[in-house]
């Protein structure tokens, strides 16, 4: 059995910790490493509102200036911490990495918003293989030690492909992906093509974007089994993290295996 990735959505702001503990706990006693990459969107925009600081979205990505960066790093090093210390308290054994240690960043023209080069994936080995759980914050850092803001579905996506994960697990404030949002209509089991043909439809809206193109890429990238859940469900996050075979409706499932995914 691979290593399990769990990203936690900012949007959550600390409501799946107990569900994300208890299945955390579960994964080690089966002896399943699990990474977590956290998010922080919300706290991010509370801070730069704080600070007078107003950055315009593309594509569901935060233009980040050299001005807001510090605002961001702070953010994201406070929701690491808050997780660090509430899956401290419920028992998992944790390693905090909070400082763009892990994720290698590059300059791609957008000012401080940057893309994943790389993942420096012999620390997160390091930490699985002593037993504990790495919780990565999501910016990253490029050879001079630069910081950029990195989206957090795209950070997680490049770890679990970096480690060769069997899993990953997206946990958002939403039951999963909608193929249309005000109906409700939820996608189950998909397909690559159905989803690139829904993001060319127009069928996601700002931070959903981001993330259908982080589970494209994580699964055409040999992650097996990619799920987009709600956080706050303790069932879909145990059916999520554990893999399943008594399929619930909750939950957005893309699994090679099932549909028979090609790169
Ligand atoms: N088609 C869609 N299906 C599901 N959620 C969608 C869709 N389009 C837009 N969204 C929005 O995406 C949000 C989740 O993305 P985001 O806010 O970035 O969450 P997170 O912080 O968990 O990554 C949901 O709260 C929802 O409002
Ligand atoms: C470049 C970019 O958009 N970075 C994100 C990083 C945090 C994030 O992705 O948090 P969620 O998972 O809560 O959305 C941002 O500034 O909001």
């Amino acid at each position: 059995m691979g290593v399990i990735v769990i990203k936690l959505g900012g949007s959550l702001e600390g409501s799946a910790e107990t569900a994300v503990a208890s299945a955390v706990q579960d994964a080690l006693r089966r002896g399943w490493p699990v990474v977590l990459v956290h998010g922080g969107g919300p706290r991010i925009s509370k801070r730069l509102r704080d600070a007078g600081i107003e950055l315009p979205f593309v594509q569901g990505l935060r233009h980040t200036t050299e001005e807001a960066m510090p605002h961001v790093m702070a953010a994201l090093a406070e929701c690491n911490r808050d997780i660090v210390e509430s899956l401290a308290r419920h028992g998992v054994p944790v390693v905090a990495f909070a400082d763009g240690e892990i994720v290698v960043a590059k300059d791609v023209g957008r000012q401080r918003t940057g893309e994943v080069a790389g993942v420096r994936v012999d620390a997160v080995r390091q930490a699985i293989s002593s037993g504990r759980v790495p919780v990565i914050a999501p910016f990253g850092r490029d050879a001079a030690g630069w910081a950029y803001n990195i989206n957090a579905d795209h950070a997680a996506s490049h770890i679990a492909r970096a480690l060769g994960a069997a899993r990953l697990v997206f946990l958002t404030d939403v039951p999963g992906i909608y193929r249309d949002f005000k109906a409700r209509d939820l996608l189950l089991d998909t397909t690559p093509e159905e989803l690139e043909r829904l993001l060319r439809e127009g069928a996601f809206g700002a931070g959903m974007v981001p993330k259908v193109n982080a589970v494209l890429h994580a699964v055409r990238h040999g992650v097996r089994e990619v799920w987009v859940v709600d956080g706050r469900d303790q069932e879909a996050v145990r059916m999520a993290a554990m893999g399943t075979n008594e399929r619930r409706a909750a939950g957005t499932r893309l699994a090679a295996h099932i549909e028979g995914v090609t790169a």
